[in-house]
């Protein structure tokens, strides 16, 4: 779907993309990166708006120098900022952006009622947006980038400014126009955890070079900690000690790992291999308690870039990089 080679695009003060190779495919990645990486000027370069210092770029096979025309024609963008007209309504609008995309009147009103319902805008639609919320306007961004049914888009932070319910919603979204369209989705993000959840790859890129493109699933692969949950029992009121101390007595040293409400306390414990799992299901049996979870623990995106070794840890982009993990660390922690 897209690939760059050597990519890189200097500003007189700022190199913004540095000799950037990657290999795209189908299907949802995510581009993440701290405010300043580069993200934003990669998808401009890949649209055909803004040309590259050096290094060649493809879209659907096409080369963005001399083909951006058709780049554009077959890829949809929702830019970062706010940029919709305020006195218009959301249909007005969209019907304009797919009249300009070539569609023909009547296509173009049928295919903006199809996607404003997509996204979740109804009656809502004929007000002006200057009224609307942040997660409207970003909807109807969304929907201006789908109307011409395009092969691929380009989201550019579609959650930004909007609250964790609006935000989980707007993931929602982006998941069903691959699954539901088949449209392929270039989503960027400085929020490693959201992409986890939603995209199959994700490309990171840190002071515009590559810091890792892998598939999210490498990215949180399983650890050897085993998080165990009982409940307690009338001769073990505090069922999670008398566990803990069982398996002391084996030789298998535990941690706690937080607390849910009502259903006792969580372990974690290294796994050695296959017998360490009939060990805990044997003490838990032999205790008389309920075994109410027995897990490998799963990585978080964030985790891995945590002991990441810096390029150049005095700029300010990897001291907000840092802040960005650090948050991310903190935000996976209280899942
Ligand atoms: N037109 C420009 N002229 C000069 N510098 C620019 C220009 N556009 C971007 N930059 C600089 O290039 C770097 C990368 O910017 P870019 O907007 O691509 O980052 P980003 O990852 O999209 O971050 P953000 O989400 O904050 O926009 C930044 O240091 C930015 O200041």
């Amino acid at each position: 779907m897209i690939a760059t080679e050597s990519l890189s695009k200097r500003f007189p003060r700022v190199t913004a993309l540095d000799r950037l190779s990657m290999d795209i495919g189908p299907g949802v990645t995510g581009l993440v990166g701290a405010n300043g990486a580069g993200k934003s000027t990669l998808i401009k370069i890949l649209l055909g708006l803004s040309p590259a210092t050096e290094g060649r770029a493809a879209v659907l096979g096409l080369d963005v120098a001399t083909r951006g025309g058709e780049i554009r024609e077959r890829v949809g963008y929702m830019p970062e900022h706010d940029c919709l007209p305020p006195d218009v309504s959301a249909t007005e609008f969209v019907v304009h952006m797919a009249r300009m995309s070539g569609l023909p009147p009547t296509a173009a009103r049928e295919r903006t009622a199809d996607t404003l319902r997509h996204v979740g805008l109804y009656e809502e639609r004929y007000r002006p947006m200057g009224g609307y919320s942040t997660g409207m306007k970003q909807r109807v961004k969304l929907a201006q980038a789908l109307v011409h049914d395009p092969q691929l888009v380009f989201l550019d932070e579609p959650t930004n400014g909007l609250d964790p319910v609006g935000r989980d919603e707007m993931l929602g979204l982006i998941r069903r126009v691959h699954t539901d369209f088949g449209i392929s989705v270039l989503v960027t993000s400085h929020l490693l955890g959201e992409l986890e959840r939603t995209c199959d790859h994700v490309v990171v890129i840190d002071g515009g070079k590559l810091l890792r493109s892998s598939s999210t699933t490498d990215f949180t692969q399983t650890t050897t900690t085993l998080a165990v949950e009982v409940t307690d029992n009338d001769e073990h009121p505090d069922g999670t000690r008398a566990l803990r101390d069982a398996l002391q007595a084996r030789g298998i040293d535990t941690e706690t790992g937080g607390e849910l409400p009502g259903a006792g306390h969580t372990i974690l414990l290294t796994a050695e291999g296959e017998e360490t799992y009939d060990i805990v299901r044997d003490l838990v049996a032999d205790l008389g308690l309920g075994l109410v979870r027995m897990e490998q623990r799963r990585h978080h995106i964030a985790e891995v870039f945590k002991d990441e070794p810096r390029q150049e840890p005095e700029t300010e982009r990897a001291a907000a990089w840092a802040a960005t993990a650090a948050a991310q660390q903190k935000e996976g922690g209280a899942r």
